[in-house]
């Protein structure tokens, strides 16, 4: 018997969007909410079943303006816990430095060359994990600067990373806003949420 992918998105609006694409089948798709500690908390939950292949952090997300536009779909190289460390007065020093593990986590080499494979239109790249939503040209700024790799910026990859915990772990976002000055209004969530429900459609095929 083949394991269904599991799915995971921070809000039930995303999860209905992956829903709304996915091969309903062999893709599981649950919301576990906002932030990579309840990220972390409710996929090892869903994991601890042992009844899943895979699992995919997937949706909405700011895009570093330059490197990933409002509507393209992004699929993460490594999800990376930027505020994951220590303050000071040089700057940020991240967890690795410290001496206490690891902020960097790659997505599933495999599964990502076959997901690109799917998705030949997706931006590949890093996605750095942020317990708050960016809302200052400075700060958009000094992550784009201290990450040049990183072409987008969500609230749960890394978490979902860490409780994959050596089962093959995915990042795909789709684009709702740039990084950069809080614009709430201006998400065009609509778009990004139509072009997670197609990007979607391929997970399965990438995985089975
Ligand atoms: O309005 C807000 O400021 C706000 C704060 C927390 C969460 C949200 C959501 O809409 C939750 C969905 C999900 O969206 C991801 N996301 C989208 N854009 C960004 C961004 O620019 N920076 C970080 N995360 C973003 C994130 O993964 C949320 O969980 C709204």
């Amino acid at each position: 018997m083949t394991l269904p992918l599991l799915v995971v998105t921070a809000v039930a609006a995303e999860a209905e969007a992956v829903r709304a694409g996915a091969d309903p089948d062999n893709v599981v798709v649950e919301p576990v909410g906002v932030g990579p500690a309840a990220a972390a908390a409710g996929t090892a939950r869903l994991l601890a079943t042992g009844r899943y292949r895979a699992v995919v952090s997937a949706g909405i997300a700011g895009g570093f303006p330059g490197r990933a536009p409002v509507g393209s779909i992004v699929l993460g190289a490594r999800s990376i816990a930027a505020d994951l460390g220590a303050e000071t007065p040089d700057g940020f020093l991240p967890v690795d430095e410290l001496g206490f593990g690891t902020s960097v986590l790659s997505c599933d080499p495999a599964l990502l060359k076959a997901l690109t494979a799917e998705l030949p239109e997706a931006i590949v790249g890093d996605v750095v994990t942020l317990s708050t939503v960016t809302g200052t040209k400075r700060t958009a700024d000094r992550l784009a600067e201290s990450y040049p790799q990183a072409v987008a910026e969500a609230m749960e990859g890394y978490g979902v990373a860490v409780a994959a915990a050596g089962l093959p772990f995915a990042e795909l976002r789709a684009i709702s806003n740039p990084v950069g000055p809080r614009d709430r209004a201006a998400w065009r969530l609509r778009e990004a949420f139509a072009a997670l429900s197609t990007a979607s459609g391929q997970l399965w095929t990438a995985c089975g």
